[in-house]
Order: C-alpha cells, then sequence, then structure tokens
C-alpha cells in the first residue's frame, strides 16, 4: 500500500486514478508521495519515507529541487498540461491594456441604479476607448509549452510576433509558426515591440529579467505581461516605469504588495492555470508520473533526475539506484549482483548533472543483505527493489 499527501486541492479526476494500492493520508510524514500546486516547499523537512513529489503544475521554484535529488526525492512536473489555459489569459490580458474594459465596467456598476444609463453611456464612452492589437509587434521571451502557443495564436489575430529563446527544444521549434521573427537577442525584441510577455522559469539566472535597464530599451507606452513569476521583473523599476510613463500597462498574474494597486498595473490573482481544464490535466498527469515511478521505477518529466524507463517489470524484481552522477558507480553494481550469484535480466542507467539513476531487472528474489550493500556504496542515495 501506497500513501499520498496533498499539500494544495488537487482535481479529483487525477486522484481517481490512484488505485485501491493507494491511500490519501493527512499526515505528510508518512506519504510516499506529495502532490503540490504551488505551496511553499523550501521550509519543509522530508521523511526517510518519501520517495516523489508530483506538482501538478510547471513551475517548480516552491520546490527545493537539490535537497531532494540528494535525499534521494524524485521531483516531476506536467510539461505543458497547462500551456492552454496560460495562453488564454495572455490573450485576455493584452486585450485588456489595450482597451480600458475594466474601467468601462466599473462605470457600468456605478451608474447601475441610473435610469438614463443608455444615454450617459454614449456620452461616456470616450474616456474607456483604446486601440486594437492587430497590426501590432509581440515579443515572446521563452518559446517553451506557453511562449509558442502565445506566439502563433497571436499571429492568427494578426500580430507581427518576435521571439527569442537562446535555449529552445527542438519539439518547441518544430511546433512555432513559420511567420514568427527569431530574435537573436533580447534587445532587438526589447526595440521593436509594442507587447512583450515572458514565458521562462523562475531561477537564479532569470530573476529581474526584465528591470530598468531593459525597460530602457523598450518603446515608450510599451504593455509588459508577466504570467511566468513575479521575481522576474524588478518590482521598484517597473513601479517607477508606470508613473513615469515609461510602461503603459503592466500585466502580471503576481499580485505583490509593491505592485498592487498601482496605477495602470493590472494585477490578476495567479489565475493562469485556474481552469478546470488545466487542472484535470495537471492531476492526471502528476498522478500518472508518480504511479510509474512508486511502481516501476520509470522517471518521465522529472525536473532533478534523467529520464529513465524500462516498462513494466514483467515479472522482474527490480532493483532502482539513485545516485550521484561519480565513476564506477555501475562497475560497483554490478560486481555487488555477481557476487550474490545474481542474473541481470535488463539495465537502464541515465545521468543529468550531479545525479544519475539506474535501474535492474534481476529473475531472482533481492534479499535484504543485498539491498542494504547497494546502500552503502559511497555515493548511493536511495535504493528499492520492487518485486
Ligand atoms: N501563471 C500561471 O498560472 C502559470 C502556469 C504555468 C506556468 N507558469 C510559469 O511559466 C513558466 C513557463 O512555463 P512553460 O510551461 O512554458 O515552461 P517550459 O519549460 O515549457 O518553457 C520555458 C522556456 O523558457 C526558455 N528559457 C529559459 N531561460 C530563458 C531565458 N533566459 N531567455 C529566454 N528563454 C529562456 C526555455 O528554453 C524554455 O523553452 C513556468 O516556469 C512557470 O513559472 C505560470
Ligand atoms: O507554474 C504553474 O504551473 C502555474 O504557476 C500554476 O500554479 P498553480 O498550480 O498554483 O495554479
Amino acid at each position: 500500500m501506497y500513501k499520498y499527501h496533498c499539500l494544495n486541492p488537487i482535481a479529483e479526476v487525477g486522484l481517481d486514478r490512484f488505485t485501491t494500492d493507494y491511500a490519501q493520508t493527512a499526515k505528510v510524514e508518512e506519504a510516499d508521495a506529495i502532490l503540490v500546486r504551488s505551496a511553499a516547499m523550501h521550509d519543509m523537512e522530508f521523511s526517510e519515507n518519501l520517495k516523489a513529489i508530483g506538482r501538478a503544475g510547471a513551475g517548480v521554484n516552491n520546490i527545493p529541487l537539490e535537497k531532494c535529488a540528494e535525499k534521494g526525492i524524485v521531483v516531476f512536473n506536467t510539461p505543458g498540461a497547462n500551456a492552454n489555459g496560460v495562453k488564454e489569459l495572455v490573450i485576455a490580458g493584452m486585450l485588456l491594456a489595450s482597451r480600458d474594459i475594466v474601467g468601462g465596467i466599473n462605470w457600468v456598476q456605478e451608474y447601475e441604479e441610473d435610469g438614463n444609463i443608455a444615454k450617459l453611456a454614449e456620452k461616456q464612452k470616450k474616456q474607456f476607448a483604446g486601440h486594437e492589437i492587430e497590426g501590432k509587434k509581440l515579443g515572446v521571451i521563452g518559446l517553451g509549452a506557453i511562449g509558442v502557443l502565445v506566439a502563433n495564436v497571436a499571429t492568427h489575430l494578426g500580430m507581427e510576433v518576435y521571439g527569442y529563446d537562446p535555449y529552445v527544444s527542438v519539439d518547441s521549434a518544430w511546433k512555432l509558426s513559420r511567420s514568427i521573427h527569431h530574435a537573436t537577442s533580447v534587445d532587438e525584441l526589447y526595440k521593436e515591440c509594442d507587447f512583450i510577455t515572458i514565458h521562462v522559469p523562475a531561477t537564479e539566472d532569470t530573476k529581474n529579467l526584465i528591470d530598468k535597464d531593459a525597460i530602457s530599451i523598450m518603446k515608450k507606452d510599451v504593455v509588459v505581461m508577466n504570467f511566468a513569476r513575479d521575481v522576474l521583473v524588478n518590482g521598484e523599476d517597473m513601479v517607477d516605469a508606470l508613473v513615469s510613463g515609461a510602461v503603459k500597462r503592466y500585466v502580471t498574474d503576481f499580485p505583490t504588495p509593491e505592485i498592487a494597486g498601482v496605477k495602470n498595473a493590472i494585477v490578476i490573482p495567479h489565475l493562469g492555470a485556474s481552469t478546470e481544464e488545466s487542472e484535470d490535466n495537471c492531476a492526471v498527469m502528476a498522478v500518472a508520473e508518480l504511479k510509474d515511478y512508486l511502481e516501476n521505477g520509470n522517471i518521465r518529466n522529472s525536473v532533478n533526475y534523467p529520464a529513465c524507463e524500462m516498462g513494466d517489470r514483467a515479472g522482474n524484481v527490480r532493483i532502482t539506484i539513485l545516485h550521484k552522477n561519480i565513476p564506477n558507480m555501475l562497475g560497483q553494481f554490478t560486481a555487488l549482483l555477481a557476487e550474490a550469484d545474481m542474473n541481470i535480466a535488463l539495465l537502464s542507467n541515465k545521468s543529468k548533472k550531479e545525479y544519475a539513476y539506474t535501474m535492474i531487472d534481476v529473475e531472482t528474489a533481492v534479499s535484504d543483505e543485498v539491498q542494504e550493500k547497494i546502500a552503502k556504496i559511497n555515493g548511493v542515495l536511495k535504493v528499492r527493489v520492487l518485486a
């Protein structure tokens, strides 16, 4: 029996995929797996029992990835599962920034009791007039699951689109419309575009990606959109730019005390992935990844360990070993099994930066003694025997 704990509400359609071999627990310390959305995990202590964390979503900056890797806890996310939800809200954000729809709706609420509201509206509406987005230039920074969808749909709305992503994946490149200009530097995109939207992960390298220096290169009256993470935009510099008028509107999905309430900031309470469809997609994918790891040891879509899959165990006993990516680990594992007179049916070994993973199918039972000997090898972080 496996136990899982939810740190945030997770869509039922996903949890329903857990079979009768699984039970939800309210005690995080007894869980084999944790499911999470944006709950902050950096200050959490993890029990020896914890084997995996499934982030039902894309961003993993709420999870201590390195600490988890060191403890042999595999962290998964669900790439692309909420991308359409975010794409649709980015388009809405662009429209909200172009026309004062919110101001207009607020005006109607103010005059809702006025019997003359229809005539008044015709007189007053000019104060809420705006611009169309067709023919304008959109710059997309980060052409991953979300950036590609935003870039492509904007071309269908008649926008001229510039894309910038020095690390673009082959998959994303295949999906990108041919009409998108390939910006070779982010400054080129800043100089050209009327709207700029960022879709990169929050890391030490991307923190403050948009600051006063970046804003100084942008066109006057630019609209900046941030549906990725608050820390990507320097809050103080953005407030100054809105006050001075250098940035016309800042649309963000991340309320902070600094930006909430600032004139010309359109602040949304982190709703990008809050659609039934995205929540369902993320939950289903996260649960599938956790189950496949717990039951078969397969790793797909991990952010701190390499992808490594050997399919179903098909009656074999499977030894899975999370370890440091250092020389002679495989040699030590196979020597130990040979010494115990065990035959290897199938083996796979993959690495990602400082960490590696080895899966070994054997045709005989694995004794506690063998498991303990593997666990004691210097550099081994966690050993499981799936039988
Ligand atoms: N508002 C929301 O509800 C919501 C929902 C999903 C994701 N997000 C955020 O959006 C981010 C992107 O999501 P995604 O699903 O598109 O992720 P993704 O991993 O598919 O794409 C990220 C892209 O950014 C690129 N990149 C990384 N550093 C870059 C840099 N310095 N300059 C340009 N490009 C760079 C990568 O090459 C990759 O193509 C997530 O990390 C998350 O923080 C927010
Ligand atoms: O990174 C993500 O997937 C989004 O920011 C969604 O976060 P949420 O699951 O807390 O809505």
